[in-house]
């Protein structure tokens, strides 16, 4: 099967390119990349006006299964993740059981491949049943296939065996991504601790809660010599110790999500519970320093932290009910609302944070429309504009605080390895 991609504007952050070139795919991967190509009986598409970019990776997905399939199965977790405009995305090991050995890990990546919608790159626990109380086995996790270690959902309490994690993981040569969040200072809260919480009558969560753990976790990353990837940035107070140690050459990475660069705490009045999100949603000059730090590089990724709730499970008391807020169906659209179109970065420096930066901190090669490469490749239309509705997701989560949005710059194709996997009804292909 051919495909050509017709007059589109190519944006491949790694060959540093921005220009209007024709794509050719062939047998899975990209064989040409020129202006003006010509391929009789190929399946064309006709990207004028639009963008076409290396395929996007969100490294930051709760799918869910095994064990809360409620919630979301493998399934429709990579359905909403094609239809996001994502190729791949990491999955956290929150499941039940934990994946913190090679059977959920191995499961996870039978599953994914047989389903042949996004790829699927899993992520071993740090901890056993993430208690962080003992070491996973973390040489057999990343033999069977996991692309970084976490324990996200939970923080690592003790420091101690976040040293020993930090350590090993070392040693295996894997990330650690960490959810920083120290327990006692977060306990009970269920929002940001300010003005609207005491207002609202709900028990708050300091920034100080994540900005200790931030603090803390690159401290041991120097200790140990071990990449740390900051998951979540919420605060003002992390992103400016994300950016000092950075200054200071150290091996520290981080991620915003379009919740936190979008909502401020003030999305919480009114009690909708699909705001409830840990790390909670901040303040004005929270979400300022956000965007800063994604300007000036501080945060290399853009992540969705889609973590679907079943409606039962978020139908109850602001307080009752769990964290967590679907982010998939929506992400380009924020990142083209929220930071492109405002000019805060270039269309390149956005795929850059949903691509190349991911694929690095994963050990992922596939991340350029180089001819040779695997033809992971994702369409956006910047002037496609679409109000969203949650009950027209995939995922099985409905759980959006931007239900009834107007989002404008939206995924139109997504292609894994030559294949077109979605496609917006809107795109041409003849
Ligand atoms: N972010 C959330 O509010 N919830 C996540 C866990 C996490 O990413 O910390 C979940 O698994 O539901
Ligand atoms: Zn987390």
């Amino acid at each position: 099967m051919r495909i050509l991609i017709k007059g589109g504007r190519i944006i491949d952050p790694v060959e540093n390119k921005d220009k209007t070139l024709d794509v050719l795919i062939e047998n899975g991967k990209i064989s040409a990349l020129e202006k003006k190509l010509a391929a009789d009986g190929a399946v064309t598409v006709d990207a004028s006006g639009l963008l076409v970019a290396p395929g996007l990776i969100d490294m930051h997905v709760h799918l869910r299964e095994p064990g809360y399939e409620a919630k979301e199965t493998i399934e429709t977790g990579l359905k909403a993740a094609v239809r996001g405009g994502f190729t791949g995305v990491a999955c956290m090991p929150n499941t039940n059981p934990v994946a913190d050995n090679q059977t959920v890990i191995k499961y996870i990546i039978d599953r994914a491949s047989a389903l042949g919608l996004a790829r699927v790159w899993p992520i071993g626990a740090l901890t056993r049943g993430s208690r962080g109380e003992q070491l996973t086995e973390m040489a057999d996790l990343k033999n069977a296939g996991a692309a970084a270690l976490s324990d996200d959902g939970r923080p690592v309490a003790g420091s101690g065996i976040m040293r020993r994690a930090m350590q090993y993981a070392r040693m295996v040569g894997l990330t650690v991504i960490s959810h920083c969040e120290d327990p006692e200072l977060a306990a009970g809260g269920s929002m940001n601790e300010g003005f609207i919480s005491t207002r609202l009558g709900l028990k708050g969560i300091p920034g100080a809660a994540e900005e200790v753990m931030v603090a803390r976790d690159i401290i041991l990353s120097e200790l140990t010599g071990c990449p740390l990837h900051i998951a979540h940035v919420s605060t003002r107070g992390s992103v400016r110790l994300v950016r000092e140690a950075k200054a200071r050459g150290l091996k520290v990475t981080a991620e915003a999500t379009p919740h936190h660069f979008t909502l401020t705490d003030a999305a919480v009045e009114g009690y909708n519970t699909s705001t409830k999100v840990n790390p909670p949603l901040r303040g004005e000059a929270d979400v300022a320093a956000i965007k800063e730090g994604l300007a000036d590089g501080t945060i290399d990724v853009i992540a969705t932290d889609h973590a679907p709730h079943t409606m039962e499970e978020k139908d109850v008391e602001y307080d009752s009910a769990p964290f967590g807020l679907v982010g998939l169906e929506t992400a380009v659209g924020l990142v083209w609302r929220e930071l492109v179109r405002p000019g805060i970065l270039t269309p390149a420096e956005a795929v850059a944070k949903m691509t190349v930066n991911p694929a690095r901190l994963l050990g992922i090669e596939k991340d350029t429309l180089r001819p040779g490469a695997v033809a992971d490749i994702t369409i956006i239309d910047p002037s496609l504009e679409e109000t969203v509705d949650p009950l027209s997701f995939a995922s099985k989560g409905r759980n959006t605080p931007f239900a009834g949005w107007k989002l404008k710059g939206l995924p139109v194709l997504t292609m894994v390895g030559g294949k077109i996997v979605y496609s917006h009804a809107g795109i041409k292909i003849l």
